[in-house]
């Protein structure tokens, strides 16, 4: 095929086609892992590939042999590290034959306006039911994840799969009601299952009114890339975990960017 042509480059329309497909490609990848720790980790990879072109541009032996010898185990390194991330690509190509069936597609394939939509209604019910239970000191823990990881939440969890709703969150958080233990997973703009057991931190630098719900929220959220809002049933304050840190005292102005954000 013909292409554009200069002295030192030569394009074809192949070429072009080749570069914008790339171009999806990555996009698609940044949009899929972005604000999860693969992000970090994506980052770590690409500084040792830059590394090891300089080191072999200024033809340094030794350290060029051991990077070589650690990049030749880095593909089955990276099939490790992102394996959630993998299995988390392959059961939404699985899960959406259709490409109706998924609303989240047309988000990714189309802008956002969709996902704004969807946020709004998805966010309002979650803050509603926050200040509800912050004005009556319910505890609760509810964890948001970009993908709803059987595996992760099979042990201990009840599964709901419900629309979310102010009501159906304050009832499962009401002091009597059997789901009230544990979290609420959300996922895939559902409430996925209540009375998870999540696993806690051992951080011993939080602070000591920090019980077992402040440390569930705070260990997901280390382990994996879930979000964690925690309503003390103590103070009715509000809590927000993110990659293992906490932020507190979150007011409902804050909760919903942060939510509009990560979730
Ligand atoms: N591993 C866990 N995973 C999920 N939830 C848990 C876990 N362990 C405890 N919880 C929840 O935390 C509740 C106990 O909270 P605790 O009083 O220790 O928390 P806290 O962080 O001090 O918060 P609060 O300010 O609400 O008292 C339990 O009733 C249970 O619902």
């Amino acid at each position: 095929m013909k292409g554009l042509e200069f002295d030192f480059l030569k394009v074809t329309v192949t070429d072009a086609v080749d570069i914008i497909l790339v171009a999806l490609i990555i996009y698609y990848i940044y949009n899929l892992i972005k604000n999860t720790l693969a992000v970090n980790l994506l980052l770590g990879m690409v500084i040792i590939l830059v590394i090891h072109w300089v080191v072999d541009a200024l033809k340094m032996n030794l350290l060029s042999t051991i990077i070589n010898q650690f990049m030749s185990v880095g593909i089955i390194a990276l099939i490790v590290i992102f394996q959630p991330e993998i299995r988390r690509f392959l059961l939404l190509i699985g899960k959406n034959t259709f490409l109706q069936q998924n609303k989240a597609w047309w988000g990714y394939l189309f802008g956002s306006k969709n996902i704004e939509r969807d946020n709004l209604v998805r966010i309002k019910p979650i803050i509603d039911a926050c200040k509800s239970m912050k004005k009556s000191r319910t505890g609760a823990l509810i964890v948001f994840v970009k993908f709803y990881d059987d595996q992760l939440f099979a042990n201990s969890c009840e599964l709901i799969d419900s629309k979310i709703s102010k009501r159906l969150l304050e009832s499962i958080f009401q002091k009597y009601s059997p789901l009230h233990d544990g979290a609420v997973v959300i996922a895939e703009n559902k409430i996925k299952s209540a009375s998870c057991i999540l696993p806690l931190t051992d951080n011993d630098k939080l602070p000591p009114q920090f019980g077992l719900r402040h440390r569930a929220g705070i260990g997901v959220s280390e382990t994996t890339d879930a979000v964690a809002v925690i309503v003390s049933e103590e103070t009715g304050e509000i809590a927000y975990a993110k990659q293992g840190r906490v932020r507190m005292n979150v007011s409902f102005g804050e909760l919903e960017k942060l939510l509009n954000k990560d979730f």
